[in-house]
């Protein structure tokens, strides 16, 4: 086994997460490659990546993520969501590489009011949520070598994201309507990409499925509340219902996951969700 980490889908928000956190642990052992370099569905590619660098873990960020655009467009998230997921878990194999993909709390139903477990059952009400379940579930076949980390919410200083876009609109608006009937947990990607380098640094082969957000519950009005209360924006926020809030795409109303599994199997901290906003608030006030 190599001492290479390949990271995929490097330019996206969780990518160049994994890009700050491995440089705040001093890790050189990862190679960033974006879209232009390694495209996840193009396999001829993708062989010859692994051949010059015969990597020992591979990490996944690549995704198709525009959550009502895929209602459009099946096709192409599907190729990217379960297509690419395939094509490295098959090199994976091939080259005895830990694979390390990312999911989402949109592959469940969200018609529960208690926390989700890996175990319980997936059952998704999008597009983007059912093709992501189905990388999820076309990795085994190839490999048993992987860990899939299902996270929701992310934000951070990276990228686009509902934290970046509330501290917009509280720029540039007077009020706000905010849903208050989905609940779930905001995730900071910086905090997903440490657990992702412990998994790395610990070596750990406690291979399988985990919930990763981060800690306590809310709802996407109380977080637009807290981004706006923390960073001193005076805007008038008002809670709505999901049906005042017309979307393509029909979001979970309770997404909130346990994470008992990688607190113990996988020995991460993880910080309540208002602790890692004002960290992200504070940098990005930088
Ligand atoms: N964002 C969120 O709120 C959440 C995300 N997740 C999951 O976390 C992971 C990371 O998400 P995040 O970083 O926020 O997403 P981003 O959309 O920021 O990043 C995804 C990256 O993948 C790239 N990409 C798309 N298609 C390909 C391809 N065929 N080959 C290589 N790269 C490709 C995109 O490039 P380009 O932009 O050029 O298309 C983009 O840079 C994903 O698996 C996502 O499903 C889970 C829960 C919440
Ligand atoms: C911008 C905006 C959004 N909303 C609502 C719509 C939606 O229910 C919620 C979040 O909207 P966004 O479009 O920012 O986020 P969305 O794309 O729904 O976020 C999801 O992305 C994918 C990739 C995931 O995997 C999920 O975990 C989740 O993070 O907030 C408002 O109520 N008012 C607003 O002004």
């Amino acid at each position: 086994m190599g001492s290479t980490t390949l990271v995929f889908g490097a330019s996206g928000q969780l990518g160049q997460c994994l890009q700050h956190v491995a440089k705040e642990r001093h890790l050189s052992s990862l190679v960033f490659l974006p879209e232009d370099q390694a495209n996840i569905l193009n396999v001829a590619a993708l062989q010859a990546v692994f051949a010059q660098y015969q990597p020992g873990y591979v990490i996944n960020c690549a995704a198709y993520t525009a959550v009502d655009k895929a209602e459009d467009e099946v096709e192409i998230a599907r190729k990217v969501n379960r297509d690419g997921a395939e094509n490295l878990a098959r090199l994976c194999s091939e080259y005895g590489a830990t694979f390390i993909h990312i999911s989402t709390d949109f592959v469940f139903a969200g018609t529960g009011n208690t926390p989700l477990l890996e175990t319980d059952e997936a059952a998704p009400i999008s597009v983007y949520g059912l093709t992501k379940l189905e990388g999820e579930q076309v990795i085994p076949a190839h490999t048993s070598q992987y860990f899939i980390l299902r996270t929701s919410w992310l934000y951070s200083e990276y990228a686009g994201n509902f934290v970046k876009t509330m501290l917009r609109f509280g720029r540039e608006r007077e009020e706000l309507k905010v849903i208050w009937d989905q609940a779930g947990t905001p995730t900071y990607a910086i905090d997903l990409a440490g657990c992702i380098l412990t998994i790395i640094e610990s070596q750990s082969q406690q291979y399988g499925i985990y919930h990763y957000s981060n800690e306590g519950l809310t709802s996407w009005y109380d977080f637009a509340v807290a981004i706006f209360e923390l960073s001193n924006t005076p805007v008038r926020t008002l809670p709505i219902r999901t049906a005042e809030y017309p979307t393509k795409a029909t979001r979970p109303a309770y997404s909130v996951m346990d994470k008992t599994k990688a607190k113990t199997q996988l020995g991460v901290a993880i910080p309540h969700w208002r602790d890692s906003l004002k960290v992200c608030l504070s940098r990005l006030e930088a």
